[in-house]
């Protein structure tokens, strides 16, 4: 198997404040970028040029975040690339937005090329440009927020819509460290996920709870699918309920 080297995770646009009255600039930004251009199938690594990062991989894979507005789809994947949780006010992403994160996966070095869309709805239409090359999709709700909650079902639609039929779905309860201002319950997003067959596990940016998990869940997902062995079996879902952690049990 050859070695790629992996471009560094650089952000294709920087946030800007939610009141900012347009994210035209940063979008085209995000377009005109090289990695965007070259990304059909699986993912290739951007000019080496620009890659200023070590990381060799073995196969790449693009991963979308989706959900509303404030879900804390940037948090998410700032904890999963940084290990960091980003409080203070919150800034509102201008159209799409993407990280590198490579991860061993039982010996195979796995690239995962994370973009992380605007919730905003005028944002909707950039967005959907790219669920096309999505390999696995992320689709969050937060537990604090029941509108966020009730959008699930039109944010499935949409998936259904634009993104490719055999794409890894999961859902995602998010924010789980806030159990005062909980307004979800774990056995709601449970039903949901089993309604519409799709792996399920509430995370918290905050405090880590799955946030590893989810991740390693998909590249897992993705790997043993272009590996195409049949003597390798993988099964999302199980490895997904027997990993999982409960929110209020074990933090990071
Ligand atoms: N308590 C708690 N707050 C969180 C968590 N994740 C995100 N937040 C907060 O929720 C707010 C929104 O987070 P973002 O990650 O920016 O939300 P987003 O989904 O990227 O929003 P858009 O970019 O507008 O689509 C921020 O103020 C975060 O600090 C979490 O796990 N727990
Ligand atoms: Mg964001």
């Amino acid at each position: 198997m050859s070695r790629k080297k992996a471009a560094k995770g650089k952000a294709a646009n920087s946030k800007q404040s939610a009141g900012s009255p347009s994210g035209r600039g940063a979008v085209k930004a995000a377009r005109s970028s090289p990695s965007i251009v070259q990304m059909n199938g699986v993912v290739h690594p951007s000019r080496p040029s620009i890659s200023n990062s070590n990381e060799f991989y073995d196969i790449a894979f693009k991963v979308m975040l989706v959900g509303d507005s404030g879900v804390g789809k940037t948090c998410l994947l700032v904890r999963f690339k940084d290990g960091a949780f980003l409080a203070g006010s919150f800034i509102s992403t201008v159209g799409i937005d993407f990280r590198n994160k490579v991860m061993t996966i039982d010996g195979v070095k796995v690239k995962l090329q994370i973009w992380d869309t605007a919730g905003q709805e005028r944002f909707r239409s950039v967005t959907h440009a790219y669920y096309r090359d999505a390999h696995a999709l992320l689709l969050l709700y937060d537990v604090t927020n029941k509108s966020s909650f009730d959008n699930i079902q039109a944010w499935l639609t949409e998936i259904h819509e634009y993104a490719q039929q055999d794409a890894v779905l999961m859902l995602l309860g998010n924010k789980a460290d806030a159990t005062h201002n909980r307004v979800v319950k774990r056995e709601d997003g449970e039903k949901l996920a089993k309604e519409f067959g799709v792996p399920f596990m509430e995370t918290s940016s905050r405090s880590g709870l799955n946030v590893e998990l989810a991740f390693t869940a998909v590249a897992k997902e993705l790997k043993y699918r272009s590996m195409k062995d049949p003597s390798e079996k993988f099964k999302l879902h199980e490895y997904v309920s027997k990993e999982m952690k409960g929110a209020g049990c074990c933090g990071t």
